[in-house]
């Protein structure tokens, strides 16, 4: 398998340029990153420039404190639309593939549209940049009241909004507090994915411990010929180099 290192939860302590060169020397095929727009994208593209790695991905920005995306929040749709805009200007000057939309805490039929209407007005400004979007449900013990929570009503949305270029991204941490049968759901939506988290359930640390048994799943996405990064997006219980024992055994 190759592994992309998630630098919203690895090497925090480094600037995000020299958490791309830690990711590089610990052996990532790649890296993806939550909210970089506090550094000059110039410093990232060469950091990337110099490890030869790929940014996969990147995040729409959260939003006021207290927020966790705009894209869903009745009555918010201009500043969500800067949100992506700003979030495709980044993405495209690194050449990042993918821009997860972050949907934000809100609830009702008024967050529906309004996502929906988000998500139409994202795939359309992405799809010349040959960017895709991705929309990730999360659990509801990590993000209560986070908008988007199981992978059945990303894919109605998805459904809803139309585009060519909007996935799944499918968080297996996530995933398994909310729904389990990981095997079968990835089996199901592949032809919805577009890219793929793991971390140890349900305490969000190294992947090789609590209740999910990565080796099983990654022979899984195996069998689905899925052969892309799988991004490495957990807490590490101590310093990360000292975190990562799980990539031999799991590659
Ligand atoms: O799982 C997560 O929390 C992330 O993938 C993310 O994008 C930020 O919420
Ligand atoms: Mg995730």
């Amino acid at each position: 398998m190759k592994f992309s290192a998630n630098l919203g939860f690895l090497w925090t302590e480094h600037s995000l340029p020299d958490a791309i060169r830690a990711a590089k020397a610990a052996g990532f095929d790649a890296v993806e990153c939550h909210w970089p727009y506090a550094v000059p994208v110039g410093e990232v593209a060469a950091a990337l420039e110099e490890t030869g790695l790929k940014m996969l991905g990147l995040n729409t920005r959260q939003g006021n404190p207290g927020e966790n995306g705009l894209s869903a929040l009745p009555g918010r749709s201009k500043d969500a639309r800067a949100a992506v805009d700003e979030a495709l200007a980044y993405a495209a000057a690194l050449n990042t593939p993918n821009v997860h939309v972050m949907a934000g805490f809100a609830e009702g039929p008024d967050a529906h549209a309004a996502f929906v209407d988000t998500l139409k007005y994202a795939s359309a400004k992405a799809a010349p940049l040959g960017i895709t979007i991705l929309i990730e449900p999360l659990n509801s013990y990590a993000a209560p009241g986070y908008f988007l929570t199981t992978t059945d009503q990303a894919v109605a949305i998805m459904d809803e909004v139309g585009a060519d270029n909007i996935r799944l991204m499918f968080d297996c941490y996530h995933v398994q507090l909310m729904e389990g049968d990981i095997c079968n759901r990835l089996t199901k939506l592949m032809p919805k994915i577009g890219h793929v988290q793991f971390a140890g359930v349900p305490s969000r640390g190294e992947p090789d411990q609590g209740e999910l048994n990565y080796s099983f799943i990654f022979d899984h996405l195996k069998s689905l010929s899925y052969a892309q990064p799988l991004g490495a997006e957990y807490k590490p219980s101590g310093p990360t180099d000292a975190s990562l024992d799980w990539m031999a055994s799991l590659r």
